[in-house]
């Protein structure tokens, strides 16, 4: 990307930073009986970089379109800034709202060159000369397409598309700019190298972004923090981080990052249980001791854990002859310890940089497991399994 300027008036480090930018209030939204976003309270700080992630379904674009103003909101409120955007009752309209947004579909004017997409909203504001067309070459330059400005857009890529969208978009300087998954036609390799572009031009530009994703890994690398909706609801806002780290219930255990939710024995049962709180696991003896006491069938109450596969350490029982001949025999670097769980190879996945593999818990009540390794681990084999660390979920798992 080309060097930017900042073009905002304001940044996080404003005497304004402290006070929310954008405020949904007791959001809602339905289409005859179905109630699509239901009572949604989000708060959006200036400059930020805010991810709205969640399945198909979910409502994220209606909330993104109740916020651009294409949707009316039926309950609760949207303000920008402490003005009224909407309620049930009023709507300012798109076009005065003063933000920015940029579809999936790209919305390029299909008889307009390059340039004259960018400047479109420009010409609107009665922008002319020198100034339109600083403001237009700045643009793009900032998504490296100066040398396309004359093309039209069916000569471009899909990647190039996005890119002129963008232009677009951050030429007129909006304070909000919102992203309805911009990357979901592009693929994998453009996606990677769009969202460096993203990144970029939201550090450089001060504006707050606010960017519909259903792909968690898009939300993980471009956000600062993630809003994660289901049925309309917001379960869980948080950094990436924090998110993948400490999910507050086993959907959200279940949706973000790769990872097992197994039963353990409920806290209080025995002397070695874990505390009856939800909390982060990093004894491995007692998190083994409470799966060893865990029974499916068990009357006594159940509590949840969540284990990444990055915190399980498998080693092969007996060693067998891997079925790769240059395959490394070398133990995983925390190799399991004498009070080990014993586990059965159910498959094992080459990822490339490791292995990925599940496997049958050998409990009272098997369970599944999933773990790295950085050897070829073959079906049926016996390993011995530790897990070092683990998040003590609260909720019981749906369905
Ligand atoms: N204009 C409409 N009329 C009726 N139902 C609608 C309308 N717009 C959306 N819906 C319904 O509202 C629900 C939420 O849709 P929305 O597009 O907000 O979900 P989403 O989370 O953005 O999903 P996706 O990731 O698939 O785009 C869906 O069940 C959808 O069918």
């Amino acid at each position: 990307m080309a060097q930017l300027t900042p073009f905002s008036p304001s940044s996080a480090s404003s005497p304004q930073a402290a006070r929310p930018h954008l405020v949904l209030q007791q959001l809602r939204r339905s289409y005859g009986h179905h109630t699509v976003v239901r009572d949604l309270n989000l708060q959006v700080a200036r400059g930020q970089f805010l991810a709205l992630l969640g399945p198909s379904g979910c409502g994220k674009t209606t909330t993104l379109r109740m916020i651009a103003g294409f949707e009316q909101p039926d309950g609760g409120s949207i303000q920008l800034d402490g003005r009224l955007l909407a309620n049930a009752t009023t709507s300012v309209p798109p076009e005065a709202r003063g933000m920015g947004m940029v579809f999936q579909s790209y919305a390029l004017w299909p008889h307009m060159s390059v340039a004259d997409n960018v400047g479109y909203a420009l010409r609107l504001r009665g922008m002319r000369g020198e100034d339109y067309r600083r403001a237009v070459n700045e643009a793009l330059e900032q998504v490296e397409l100066a040398d396309k400005s004359e093309a039209m857009p069916q000569q471009l890529s899909g990647g190039q598309k996005q890119r002129v969208a963008l232009a677009r978009c951050i030429a007129a300087k909006p304070q909000l700019i919102l992203l309805d998954e911009p990357l979901a036609n592009l693929d994998r390799h453009l996606r990677r190298t769009m969202e460096a572009a993203f990144r970029q031009l939201h550090r450089h530009s001060g504006a707050t972004f606010i960017y519909v994703t259903h792909d968690q890994g898009e939300a993980m690398a471009l956000a600062d923090e993630i809003a994660v909706m289901h049925a309309g609801q917001l379960v869980q806002r948080a950094s990436p981080q924090k998110l993948y780290q400490t999910p507050r219930s086993t959907w959200l255990a279940r949706f973000i990052g790769q990872g097992s939710v197994l039963r353990i024995e409920a806290p209080g049962n025995r002397r070695s249980s874990p505390p009856a709180t939800s909390g982060l696991l990093q004894e491995p003896a007692v998190i083994h001791m409470a799966l060893r006491h865990a029974h499916a069938d068990s009357l006594k109450p159940q509590q949840h854990i969540l284990v990444r596969p990055e915190h399980v350490s498998l080693q092969a029982a007996t060693p067998v002859a891997s079925a790769t001949p240059d395959a490394q025999t070398a133990p995983e670097a925390a190799a399991p310890t004498d009070a080990a769980l014993s586990g059965k190879v159910l498959d094992c996945v080459f990822k490339g940089e490791r292995f990925e593999v599940e496997v049958l818990l050998q409990l009272a009540t098997p369970q599944r497991l999933l773990g790295y390794a950085s050897q070829h681990l073959i079906a049926g084999q016996a390993v011995r399994v530790s897990i070092r660390q683990a998040w003590c979920l609260l909720d019981e798992p749906a369905g």
